[in-house]
């Protein structure tokens, strides 16, 4: 199965939503509709789980080619989607003890990758969002064509005003969406949905404190992707404000660079990988997990 096949027969099994609450909020649906790069559904074609993440862990030099020919591509392919595949393998290993009995909570689901990791790791029920109808659907059409789809699904809706009731959700998590919303308004959301004990987690990139103001690259990057990179200080301070307590914050930013360094060598650039490596290594911009209670 590829991407194209995919987005040809993906049904369309999203409800339909209520207007996007802001106009920036139509900017990005309209965004996330209209994305098809390939360093997304080459990599996702590679087993079928589509990623709009980046990667970390070390690179297996011994699984690279001699770096000429399609072979040599296919293989720098899969290692990047492998690291990115780890990327959330570690994201929900910070989800604690779930079990199959628990609903968890994708905020800014893209195509649903994470969310059929979750389901095939815990067994449980996995409800995502985005604010792309697009993705909704392939993320939809993924689950139905893995026969997950009483498990997994994807709906349109914004992860600030979501239909989840108070208090249900066992375990939720943003995976590099915390940048296109106000972070107080998307912890009180988090914090209302979760249960008391409840894990929230997120893996984003976020601007230094330490550095002073965000850097040029971070600039760069938010003119990119239209999104708002927040401090590190600011994802704190939001938290506390909101009932969550963080456990655990892991600098992950060591291990991202090495994804970023491989993907500056492929074919499938898209001319923002100088942005990441730059301000990576200068220390304006950190690749965080952060992992909070719901006390
Ligand atoms: C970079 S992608 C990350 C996708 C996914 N978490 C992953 O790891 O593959 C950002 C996602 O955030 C979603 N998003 C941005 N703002 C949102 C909002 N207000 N409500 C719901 N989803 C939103 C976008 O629709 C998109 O799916
Ligand atoms: C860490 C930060 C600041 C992330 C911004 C959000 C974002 C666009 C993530 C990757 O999406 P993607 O997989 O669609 O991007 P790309 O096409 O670059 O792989
Ligand atoms: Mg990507």
């Amino acid at each position: 199965m590829t991407s194209t096949e995919l987005t040809a027969t993906a049904p369309s099994t999203s409800p339909y939503i209520p207007e996007p609450a802001t106009p920036y909020q139509e900017d990005i649906a309209r965004y996330w509709d209209g994305e098809a790069r390939p360093v997304n559904l080459r990599l996702g074609d590679v087993d079928g789980l589509y990623h709009h993440h980046y990667g970390i862990g070390a690179v297996d030099h011994s699984a690279l080619g001699d770096g000429a020919g399609e072979a040599s591509e296919q293989k720098l392919i899969a290692e990047l989607h492998r690291l990115e595949s780890a990327q959330a393998s570690y994201l929900l290993g910070n989800l604690g003890d779930i079990g199959r009995d628990d609903t968890l909570v994708d905020a800014g689901c893209g195509r649903g990758g994470s969310m059929v990791m979750a389901h095939r790791r815990f067994g449980s029920r996995v409800e995502g969002v985005t604010l792309s109808a697009k993705q909704a659907d392939f993320a939809n059409g993924r689950a139905a064509e893995l026969g997950i789809q009483d498990h997994v699904r994807a709906r349109v809706c914004n992860m600030l005003d979501t239909p989840f009731e108070t208090g249900q959700i066992s375990a939720s998590w943003n995976n590099e969406s915390t940048m296109y919303v106000d972070l107080h308004d998307l912890f009180a959301e988090h914090s209302r949905i979760l249960e008391v004990g409840g894990r929230y987690v997120t893996i984003t990139g976020c601007w230094n404190p330490r550095y002073g103001q965000p850097s040029k690259w971070v600039s760069q990057i938010n003119a990119h992707f239209e999104c708002n990179i927040h401090s590190r200080r600011e994802y704190l301070r939001a938290m506390a404000d909101n009932r969550l307590v963080p456990q655990t914050v892991i600098d992950l930013t060591p291990d991202t660079l090495p994804y970023w360094e491989l993907r500056a060598t492929s074919s499938l650039v898209t001319g923002i990988e100088d942005a990441f490596i730059n301000s990576y290594r200068d220390g304006s911009f950190q690749y965080l997990l952060i992992a909070a209670d719901r006390v």
